[in-house]
This record gives C-alpha cells, sequence and structure tokens, in this order.
C-alpha cells in the first residue's frame, strides 16, 4: 500500500469529524453566522500568505526540477487565491482587512514554517499535504450534499469541489508518494507524524473560526 493510502488510513476519524463540524454543515445548508464566516475568511487570507511562503521554501529544497516547479506553482497559486479572496469575498461579505493572525492560525502556520526551515524536505511535503487533501474531500463532501439553494457560501464551495483544484492535490499526494519510496524508515515515521499533526490543525482551524476564538489579551 502506499504511504498516502496508509497515512489517510490514520486520519480518516479526524476526517469525519470535519465533515460532521457545525463549521461545515451549517456552511454547507447555508446557515452559517457571516460572523464566523468573516472570521474565517480573514484568517485564512493570512494563512494562505504564510501557507504560499512555506510551499515555495520547500519548492527551493525539492530534490528535482520538476518537483521544485510543482511547489513553486503550488504557492504561486497559494498567495494568488489569497488575492482573489481579497478582492471578491472581502467584497462581498465586507471584512475590511486580514487584520491580525490569531492563535490557531498562528499555531498552524508557524508549525508549518518551522517544519519547512528545520525538518528535511520529505516531511515538509508531509506537513503541507492535508491543506489540499482535506479541502479537496471536504469540497467535494459539501458539493456533494448541499441541498441550498442561493448558499451565500457558494463560491467558496466552488473553489474547492473545482477539477483544477483536484488535479494539483493528486499531483502533490503523488510527489509525497515518491519521496516517501526512497526515505529511511525513520524519516515515513516522521511524515505520517507530520501529516496527522497538519489534520488535526485543519480541525482547530474550522473549530476556532466557529468560536471565533482571540487571543485574550492583544
Ligand atoms: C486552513 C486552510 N487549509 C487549507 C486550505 C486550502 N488551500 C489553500 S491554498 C491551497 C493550495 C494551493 O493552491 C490549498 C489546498 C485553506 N484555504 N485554508
Amino acid at each position: 500500500m502506499t504511504w498516502s493510502k496508509q497515512t489517510w488510513e490514520r486520519i480518516i476519524p479526524i476526517y469525519e469529524s470535519i465533515i460532521a463540524m457545525p463549521f461545515i454543515t451549517e456552511l454547507m445548508d447555508g446557515s452559517l453566522a457571516m460572523e464566523k464566516f468573516q472570521f474565517y475568511m480573514a484568517q485564512d487570507s493570512g494563512y494562505l500568505e504564510h501557507f504560499g511562503r512555506a510551499l515555495a521554501m520547500i519548492g527551493a529544497k525539492a530534490p528535482n526540477v520538476e518537483e521544485a516547479l510543482a511547489f513553486i506553482q503550488f504557492g504561486q497559486n497559494a498567495i494568488l487565491v489569497e488575492n482573489a479572496l481579497h478582492e471578491s469575498y472581502f467584497k462581498d461579505f465586507g471584512i475590511s482587512s486580514s487584520g491580525k493572525l490569531e492563535p490557531t492560525c498562528h499555531h498552524y502556520i508557524h508549525y508549518l514554517k518551522s517544519t519547512a526551515a528545520y525538518e528535511s524536505v520529505e516531511i515538509a511535503m508531509a506537513a503541507v499535504l492535508p491543506c489540499f487533501w482535506i479541502y479537496r474531500e471536504v469540497g467535494n463532501y459539501i458539493y456533494q450534499h448541499q441541498k441550498a439553494k442561493n448558499n451565500p457560501y457558494q463560491k467558496w464551495i466552488d473553489t474547492y469541489a473545482g477539477e483544477e483544484f483536484g488535479i494539483a492535490v493528486t499531483r502533490a499526494i503523488e510527489i509525497c508518494d515518491r519521496a516517501a519510496l526512497t526515505a529511511t524508515p525513520s524519516t515515513q515515521k516522521y511524515m505520517t507524524e507530520a501529516f496527522i499533526i497538519a489534520s488535526r490543525m485543519e480541525f482547530e482551524f474550522w473549530d476556532s473560526a466557529y468560536q471565533i476564538k482571540k487571543w485574550k489579551f492583544s
């Protein structure tokens, strides 16, 4: 069995908890409080910028030029998505600025950036993979199960259920599987651990948006 299949099985309980979260079920039926979505959007805008930087750093460390190019393009896309969010969603939802990074987003970004900086490239690739993979699965799940018409969050749903995004995710999974094939058992173990930690952070990210969780002291 490939590294990715084995590792996805480890996070199925996290994935199933994510699709049952009130943030997701309410996003699906369009009933999610605007205030929670605005908080999510503002945090995600900050997340995408730093995530893009982490991806570019992984690209710089990639073992061959095709993989370097793939990660640099993922990084560019993350930042372009961020710009598109600014221009369209921010206008639609009345968010004035991305604001500062609140605790969960701060934690997640710094986990990814320090993994990209200090760990081996295979581990860093595994750490950023849940961001791609979980979003594709959640995006497709919502798209297939949504019942609401005129959902105010339709644009968000369409972004992640799109075919183009699906192709990028498959490519990211393939690169991680190739990296795992030549990695030592110890590195493979750390790759799995990084994938699990980032999957937990994906759960926490939505949960913190539902709770609008901010720093106690600002
Ligand atoms: C917290 C959080 N996690 C994952 C994504 C999804 N995502 C954003 S950019 C990108 C890849 C490059 O296009 C992916 C998969 C998100 N938006 N926010």
